[in-house]
């Protein structure tokens, strides 16, 4: 379970989060939407402890961010994150890329590592491509590699920042798929995202941001059908339509 509890962060004179209060169950799924800038990837960031917060607190099932050394290593096991840049080491192959993590964070043995890797990979579609370097692969391929890659860590919760809007059209379908996979498996999910497809499909909560704040949340149903704010009305409007 990851609970935010009165999370404020400033950037300067902005104050891109204020006083987030959000609580994500295990094996719930929520969708985050909101305007650019209402501070969805910062949300992200700071459960992962890429950025620092202000004041407020977060936990994942029950535990305190660490704010450094091994703790923080712990952390990033616990917390799998997918970027909307698949961020894979281009030198590395498909199969390195998966392994790299657990090996070097949780020492595991490389023969097992190769073998947990194969299997993600295997899952998300890609198996055949193991030898292959990230550049050889179409962007949904790598964007499959980069959430096996999350997962290898056993990770509690799994963060999705806008995870298909590099992709071409074609290759969106084939990530969404994956990702609505393993929300009917019980991960943890908190997906930045404005597929409202698979808000529709996968999500049990829709939570929507603007100006740092968490306006309205409902399941997708209630969402989509009768948001209460005129902000969120605004904002379906203008998405829909595109
Ligand atoms: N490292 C940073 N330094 C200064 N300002 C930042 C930084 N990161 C984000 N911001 C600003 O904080 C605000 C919120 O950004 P954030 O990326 O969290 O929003 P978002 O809702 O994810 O937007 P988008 O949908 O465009 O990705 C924006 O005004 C952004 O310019």
């Amino acid at each position: 379970m990851v609970v935010l509890t009165g999370v404020d962060k400033h950037f300067g004179d902005l104050h891109v989060l204020q006083g987030i209060d959000l609580t994500v169950s295990r094996g719930e799924v929520v969708v985050v939407i909101g305007p650019s800038g209402s501070g969805k990837s910062t949300l992200c960031r700071t459960i992962n402890r890429l950025e620092t917060i202000d004041s407020g607190t977060i936990t994942i099932d029950g535990a305190p961010l660490p704010e450094e050394g091994r703790e923080l290593a712990r952390l990033r096991a616990d917390v799998g994150m997918v970027f909307q840049s698949f961020n894979l080491f281009a030198h590395k192959t498909v199969l390195e890329n998966v392994t790299l993590g657990p090996i070097k964070a949780k020492g595991t043995k490389p023969a097992q590592a190769r073998e947990q890797a194969m299997a993600l990979l295997e899952r998300v579609g890609v198996a055949n491509q193991a030898d292959k370097l990230p550049a050889q692969l179409s962007g949904g391929q790598q964007q499959r590699v980069a959430i096996a890659r999350a997962l290898a860590m056993s990770p509690k919760v799994m963060l999705f920042d806008e995870p298909t809007s590099a992709l071409d059209p074609e290759m969106i379908n084939e990530v969404l798929d994956v990702m609505v996979s393993l929300a009917r498996e019980g991960m943890t999910m908190i997906v930045v995202t404005h597929e409202m497809g698979f808000a529709r499909k996968a999500a049990h909560r829709v939570v929507f941001m603007d100006g740092g704040q968490i306006v309205e949340e409902a399941t997708p149903e209630t969402f989509f059908t009768a948001p209460r704010s005129d902000r969120a009305r605004d904002f379906l409007s203008k998405i829909l339509t595109h």
